[in-house]
């Protein structure tokens, strides 16, 4: 573990009070410890402590931290036991990239006290490194907060004096490539907040979580954000909202997230437009496990929702998924961090330790249930659809076990990522993993380096494509992989969608250049009204996920709405390109292009393996399509004396031909 995610796992989870993080050797601290732990503080002198008590390890130190933190959980007795059904709310933040869910959400912590904080503070929910960088979320966030009426407000519910209400709150990736977080985390809520930036309106995601919710049978309270903006423009977003959704314009909630107005009004809509959870409390335990993730010490955290039944801590429970039995040591919520609780009931939503280490164990979309009891599995989630795939190889002194757990960790917290292990003569061993999009994939590799401390080289991303061979069977590939040798390849199908693009009129001309210049066929053009056009279109998957997005908002000045489904494959000019040296072919240096493209390919990939190739005897490099056997392109590299000594340590050595690293690397970008 890095002293890094050591001191973040400390912050995060370790330091409650009275835990305070020091720097003892700039404070003076005299630290009665064992040598080896002398020489850890040295080293990284920033370390957690309580005054007057020694810890001889780092070990001890979290040990009682926790049975202290346990302790204070007991005697403050966080009692979730006032909350049954009709207190309890689930409900998640859903909206398009930026429009602001993770400001609102910040707002309605600290409105119901559950975080205090001051101005400018980053985004408490944004709690990744990568989040804050990038300004965006990539990750769902689970909260509950308590949110008691006022005397006003309460008055219109019913006569108790001022109920408190569990309020349980997920907040959502808005970009698309982190849309399967925000499909599972509907599955654990009975009502969504659907945001919408007033000076932007409805944009692309705001139409496809309109349509997730309403899928799940969700209540959708219409919140119109950012009213604070001059440009803010809300009584159009009602327009859009009554337009394209059909939902009634008095039921748009007005806010600013940055000013706190309407705050309140949210809260109040919670409590009454969303419905309870509908559990039931006398049956026997049922919950879906919907997230996890991997802690240092206490191995697998998942999230559940409890649907049935009451859970406790010491239960034993088993998984749906793999019958494995397995012992409750810690439960509790997240308010706003781990607040351990003696029990979760039903219809709470909640975090639950019990030994699991693997993503092997704990599988999102299982059901967790007590043993020697009879249940019906919860129908679980729809399996990702994975856009692009690439190779993962280990690189500047990270070693393949280390990647391996460290692959094996992040997809704990991203279950969306696809792992299976392949090697390539020229790589070495590695894995092909699969991602929702480009920006998805760039996000994990980042979250490799950040959070495992791993460095990784990628292969370029392919789309799945599919092999037809003259046999008549087909094959979905994402490598160009040699498994298939002995069939002889007869063509290349490629994944299609048909995109669904809703923008102002102008701009209709330009867009269907662009969809022509990435080879779409047209399928509709029509008005939606006299300032709005609908264009469909199918299109090539490879073309969209590289650049297409950032293009049509480009053109469109960020107006074009782009929705876009999978299609069926399609057969396609595709070619496979083979590279043969020395009359042998070299898988890894193998790619997919479109016909019209292969002579320039092919001719660059040869100007790269020249520059690099070993001429210490007679080479011949050839490029050929594989399934016509045409030569594209052709090179002889006579001898010469090797340029630098000492190149041959970095050499692969393919075929007898040596070949280095970089220029694996280097064949990489281009395609
Ligand atoms: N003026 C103004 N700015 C806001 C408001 N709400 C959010 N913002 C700003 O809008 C930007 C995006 O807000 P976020 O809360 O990160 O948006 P998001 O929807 O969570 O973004 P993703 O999770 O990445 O999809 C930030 O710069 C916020 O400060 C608001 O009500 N008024």
């Amino acid at each position: 573990m890095s002293y890094l995610t050591a001191l973040e796992s400390l912050k995060h989870n370790l330091l409650c009070p009275p835990f305070t993080i020091v720097n003892p050797l700039v404070q003076g601290f005299n630290f009665k410890t064992s040598s080896s732990s002398v020489k850890y503080f040295q080293r990284r002198p920033l370390f957690a402590c309580q005054q007057n008590r020694r810890f001889s390890s780092r070990q001890h130190l979290q040990i009682i931290a926790e049975r202290e933190r346990d302790e204070l959980a007991k005697k403050n007795g966080f009692d979730l036991t006032q909350f049954q059904l009709d207190k309890i709310r689930n409900f998640s933040i859903v909206a398009h990239i930026d429009h602001g869910k993770s400001t609102l959400a910040d707002r309605l912590l600290e409105f119901t006290g559950t975080i205090q904080r001051g101005l400018n503070q980053p985004q408490y929910l944004d709690k990744l490194q990568v989040e804050r960088q990038r300004g965006i979320t990539v990750k769902a966030q689970t909260t509950s907060m308590i949110y008691k009426q006022s005397n006003q407000s309460h008055q219109n519910i019913d006569n108790q004096d001022n109920p408190a209400f569990l309020l349980n709150l997920i907040d959502t990736p808005g970009h698309v490539d982190f849309s399967y977080e925000v499909s599972r985390s509907l599955a654990a809520c009975q009502g969504v907040l659907l945001v919408v930036d007033a000076t932007q309106g409805i944009q692309a995601q705001t139409v496809a979580n309109f349509y997730l919710a309403s899928e799940c049978n969700l209540a959708i309270i219409p919140v119109i954000n950012k009213i604070d903006l001059p440009t803010a423009d809300p009584d159009n977003v009602k327009e859009q909202l009554a337009s394209i959704f059909d939902l009634d314009l008095s039921e748009a909630i007005l806010t600013s997230a940055k000013t706190g107005e309407g705050l309140e009004k949210v809260l109040e809509a919670i409590v009454e437009r969303i419905p309870p959870p509908c559990g039931k409390t006398d049956s026997p335990l049922r919950m879906l496990l919907f997230d996890s993730f991997f802690h240092e010490y206490k191995k697998v955290i998942c999230y559940v929702a409890v649907v049935d039944g009451v859970l406790r801590k010491g239960d034993r429970i088993v998984s749906a998924a793999t019958g494995k039995g397995y012992e409750v040591s810690d439960v509790g919520i997240m308010h706003p961090e781990f607040k351990p609780t003696a029990c979760l009931l039903t219809g709470q939503v909640g975090y639950v330790v019990c030994g699991m280490y693997s993503t092997q164990e704990a599988r999102v979309g299982d059901t967790l249930y007590k043993r020697q009891s009879t249940i019906e599995p919860l129908p679980g989630f729809q399996p990702a659809k994975h856009m692009v795939f690439s190779g993962l190889y280990p690189a500047d002194g990270t070693g393949m076990s280390e990647l391996e757990h460290a692959i094996e960790k992040l997809t704990c917290n991203d279950p969306s990522v696809c792992v299976e292990i392949e090697s390539s003569a020229a790589l070495g061993r590695g894995f092909r993993c699969g991602f929702l999009g480009l920006l998805h994939m760039d996000v994990f590799h980042q979250r490799l380096q950040q959070e495992y401390g791993v460095h990784v080289h990628n292969t370029i991303p392919t789309v799945p494509y599919m092999f037809e061979f003259e046999d008549g069977s087909k094959v979905e590939m994402h490598m160009c992989t040699d498994r298939y040798k002995d069939k002889k390849l007869k063509a290349i199908w490629e994944p299609m969608v048909i995109a669904k693009i809703i923008l102002p009129s102008e701009y209709v001309g330009p867009v269907i250049t662009l969809c022509f210049e990435r080879e779409g066929e047209q399928l509709q053009f029509s008005f939606i009204t006299s300032k709005q056009a609908l264009l469909r279109y199918r299109l090539p998957l490879r073309e969209i996920v590289v650049d297409f997005y950032d293009v049509l908002k480009t053109i469109t000045s960020g107006y074009a709405i782009f929705m876009y489904e999978e299609a069926e494959h399609q057969l396609s000019d595709l070619i496979k390109l083979d590279a043969f040296l020395n009359n042998q072919k070299v898988d890894v240096l193998a790619t997919i292009v479109h016909k019209s493209r292969a002579q320039t390919v092919g001719d660059s990939m040869l100007e790269m393996l020249k520059k690099y190739i070993n001429r210490s005897q007679d080479n011949s490099i050839q490029i050929l399509e594989a399934i016509t056997g045409r030569v594209v392109s052709t090179q002889r590299v006579p001898a010469a004396p090797l340029e630098r000594k000492g190149v041959k340590k970095q050499l692969r050595q393919i075929r007898s031909v040596n070949i280095p690293r970089e220029a694996f690397l280097e064949r990489m970008k281009l395609s």
